[in-house]
């Protein structure tokens, strides 16, 4: 099972070696004001799930979400103690 850091081991291998058919890659090369406006539209579907949906249904926003901030810490160049040390 992946983890909030295997995930961003992954995610930085990505951004650095741009394989192919990557939707991180692409995200990357979108910008930091469209991965801005997926991370709303994803909070606001963790939000609805949350409310209305499953748990399980809510717990798969909550990922992508995740996912989102990750590829906006990496469009950024944030790494995850820059992070961390805010928690
Ligand atoms: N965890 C995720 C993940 N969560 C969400 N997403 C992306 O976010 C989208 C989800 O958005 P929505 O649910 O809103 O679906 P959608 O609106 O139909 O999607 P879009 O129209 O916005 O593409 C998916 O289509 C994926 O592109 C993710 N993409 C990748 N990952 C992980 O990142 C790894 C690397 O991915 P690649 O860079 O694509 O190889 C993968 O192995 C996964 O572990």
């Amino acid at each position: 099972m992946k983890t909030f850091d295997s995930l961003f081991a992954e995610l930085s291998d990505k951004a650095r070696t741009r394989p192919a058919g990557s939707g991180t890659v692409a995200e990357l090369d979108a910008g930091v004001h469209a991965i801005g406006k997926k991370i709303v539209e994803e909070a606001a579907e963790v939000w609805m799930a949350a409310e209305h949906e499953t748990d399980e249904a809510a717990a798969e926003e909550i990922s992508q979400l995740l996912y989102h901030l990750q590829v906006l810490m990496l469009a950024k160049g944030l790494t995850l103690e820059d992070v961390y040390a805010h928690l």
